[in-house]
């Protein structure tokens, strides 16, 4: 898929958005589009996605696409599954065939038991583990997703991005906006940013992941994780019931005093600390 020479803007006098484009979509690439607020990532996102045609330039090449918009039309007279299967009769797919996969991805997003609620009672964010199964269901050649993973818990995170991989393994592409620099930032194959009106590449490198802090802790057995843990912090309790807590080095204070004042409280059994980076200088490790 190739953009030659793309414009955009709303209307015959408006300004213009993006000017100039070109880019190329390679099969199995994924593309990371940055740039500030109101740039012109969306517009990009849509030409690509199809819905709108450019006002000046060329688009050719299109693969068979799906896309994740930023707002999701939650208002629709659907509970989720309907909706699901319509989308995928949309899109192709013979009934019980579009049936099986929605019930697949609404599962492997932790999202079954709302399979039959209506679309405008969802919380937030299964309404976007809706939006994000609506594509991923029909199997696309070309996945665009605009800030998909905003609204999702950490599971249906780690599965988008995972999602992400198989399909780039298969020949797809995918192109994305995500408000966080480091989302898929290991796997990325080119990276562009809106400026001005023109898509330029991307060499800034995304952060360093913030170090992290493990903490073990128990507590009586039946007792619910505490219900507002830091920002970030990831949970699991393994079968013997130890939790382990998972947070960035600079909320770890919280979290431990988070756990000690949880009723009934939580008996914290160990804290590790990150781990020093290996090139770091014996002398400044202390
Ligand atoms: N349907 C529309 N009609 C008129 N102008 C629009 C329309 N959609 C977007 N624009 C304008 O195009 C410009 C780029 O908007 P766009 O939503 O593409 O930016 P963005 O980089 O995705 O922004 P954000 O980061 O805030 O989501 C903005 O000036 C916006 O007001």
């Amino acid at each position: 898929m190739r953009l030659t020479g793309v414009g955009r803007r709303y209307g015959p006098v408006g300004p213009w958005v993006l000017r100039g484009v070109d880019l190329e979509v390679p099969a199995g690439a994924l593309l990371r589009i940055s740039g500030a607020n109101g740039s012109g990532k969306s517009t990009l996102l849509r030409l690509l996605a199809g819905i709108g045609a450019p006002s000046e330039g060329r688009i050719t090449g299109r693969p068979r696409t799906a896309y994740v918009p930023e707002r999701f039309p939650s208002a629709l007279p659907f509970t989720a599954i309907g909706y699901l299967t319509h989308l995928g009769r949309v899109h192709g797919l013979p009934g019980p065939v579009a049936a099986d996969r929605a019930t697949a991805w609404l599962a492997r997003f932790g999202a079954e038991e709302h399979a039959g609620t209506q679309l405008r009672e969802l919380s937030k964010g299964t309404s976007q583990k809706v939006a994000v199964s609506q594509a991923l269901l029909a199997e696309p050649e070309l996945l665009v997703l605009d800030e998909a993973w905003t609204g999702l818990d950490a599971e249906a995170r780690a599965e988008l991005d995972l999602a992400v991989g198989e399909l780039t393994s298969t020949g797809a592409r995918v192109v994305y906006v995500d408000h966080d620099p480091r989302r898929l930032a290991g796997t990325v194959d080119a990276a562009h940013r809106v400026e001005g009106t023109a898509l330029v590449p991307d060499t800034t490198r995304p952060p360093e992941p913030a170090p992290q802090v493990t903490v073990l802790a128990r507590a009586r057995a039946g007792t619910p994780l505490p219900a507002a843990l830091p920002e970030g912090t990831h949970a699991e309790v393994d079968a013997a019931g130890t939790a382990r807590f998972t947070v960035a080095a600079a909320h770890s204070d919280t979290l431990l005093r988070t756990l000690l004042h949880a009723d009934p409280p939580w008996h914290v059994r160990a804290v590790r600390e990150p781990v020093a980076d290996a090139n770091t200088p014996e002398d400044m490790r202390r």
